[in-house]
């Protein structure tokens, strides 16, 4: 077992420098490169309002540029009025769109209804919202105050339940339809250890889009799920991949052999959140490079086999025949 797992690991190290590859992607990576365009027509989003949660930074921030490229007009809401300030001058210097900052802590039902006031003299209601606001940290379960999983839960699911209902009722007085978005993760479909309140509390946001999507069409509701598999943002790999030793195995199990980029995301919530996908209500869309697929099969670790291994484990078989 020793000699297989040193020569699988000079294998995987010449593939490696023999590809001119930066750690961080395997040599097949070259044949899924990532496109960073904006894919949807220009003007898509002409004149709509796209409300985003977390649009301050990482892939919240990625998703406001391309629907701000579009046309629409973004309104980006978080704790942090100085980050989204800052992003939200970026875009519009960068589009020409209007792109408003507005400061919300979404466990706070009632900061949630005044920023729903605020946007309302601003913009009127969205057309577009984007629940995508998170926490997370990974510890071990045993460690786990109340108060850490109460931080967790309350923004992922209340703080989308209190956005989403505020939103939607509000909507539905004025008898206005929209697209709903949540950004969930691909755990919150296997769940996972040492994120469990994450996992937990993405799991319900899921089940409350799917119930939403069956209850509010009738008013012109849609509403979508993406679960992203790993992309690389500061405030994701911080708390995740802390000391930054995990990103190798984590590639090592993604077939397209890479992370996701901030743009693919942005243009598959781009797609979601347009007249394109009028049809598409209670869809939930993995979005992980094959990761959950991957881990999910009893002898996917079978990749690692040589043609010489696979040869010599043959023999072996076929010599079992008649016994
Ligand atoms: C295999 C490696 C993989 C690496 C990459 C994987 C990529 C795939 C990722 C898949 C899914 C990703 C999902 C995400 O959501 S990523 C987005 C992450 N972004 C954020 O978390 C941004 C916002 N986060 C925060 O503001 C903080 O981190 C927060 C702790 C979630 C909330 O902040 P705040 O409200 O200020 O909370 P407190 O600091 O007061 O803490 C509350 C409570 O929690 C305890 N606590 C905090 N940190 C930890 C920790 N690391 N371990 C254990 N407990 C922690 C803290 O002590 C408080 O409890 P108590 O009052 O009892 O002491
Ligand atoms: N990056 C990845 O690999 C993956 C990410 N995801 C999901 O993608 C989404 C974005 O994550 P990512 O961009 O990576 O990470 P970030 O940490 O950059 O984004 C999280 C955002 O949530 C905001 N936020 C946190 N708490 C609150 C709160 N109480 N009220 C309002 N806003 C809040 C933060 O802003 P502020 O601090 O100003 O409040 C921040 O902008 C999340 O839903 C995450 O679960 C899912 C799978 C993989």
């Amino acid at each position: 077992l020793t000699l297989l797992s040193q020569q699988f690991s000079q294998t995987e190290s010449w593939f490696h420098r023999s590809a001119g590859l930066q750690s961080g992607s395997a040599p097949h990576s070259q044949l899924f490169p990532p496109a960073e365009g904006v894919m949807l027509p220009p003007e898509s989003f002409k004149n709509r309002v796209v409300f985003i949660t977390g649009g301050g930074t990482g892939l919240g921030r990625a998703m406001a540029t391309v629907l701000s490229q579009l046309g629409a007009q973004c309104v980006i809401a978080s704790r942090k009025l100085d980050v989204l300030q800052q992003t939200a001058e970026d875009i519009c210097s960068r589009t020409g769109n209007k792109v408003h900052a507005l400061q919300c802590d979404v466990r706070d039902p009632q900061a949630v209804s005044h920023c729903v006031d605020q946007m309302t003299s601003l913009t009127g209601l969205p057309d577009v919202i984007i629940n995508n606001a998170a926490g997370n940290f990974i510890c071990p379960s045993e460690r786990l105050s109340p108060n850490a999983w109460k931080s967790i839960t309350d923004i992922v699911l209340n703080g989308t339940a209190f956005v989403t209902l505020e939103l939607g009722k509000r909507l539905i007085q004025d008898q206005r339809g929209a697209s709903f978005l949540a950004i969930t993760t691909i755990y919150a479909e296997s769940g996972s250890g040492f994120v469990a309140p994450s996992a937990s509390a993405k799991a319900g946001v899921e089940a409350l889009y799917k119930s939403l999507a069956a209850e509010w069409g009738r008013y012109g509701h849609r509403f979508n799920i993406i679960q992203p598999g790993p992309i690389k943002t500061k405030g994701a790999f911080s708390r995740l991949d802390p000391t930054g030793k995990f990103e190798k195995g984590m590639i090592d199990r993604i077939p397209t052999g890479r992370l996701g980029t901030p743009a693919e995301l942005a243009n598959l919530a781009a797609y979601l959140s347009s007249d394109y996908a009028s049809w598409i209500s209670g869809a939930v869309m993995r979005f992980d490079g094959g990761e959950y697929v991957s881990m999910a099969g009893e002898f996917n670790d079978l990749r690692r086999v040589t043609p010489d291994q696979w040869k010599m484990m043959e023999a072996m078989i076929r010599s079992t025949k008649g016994s």
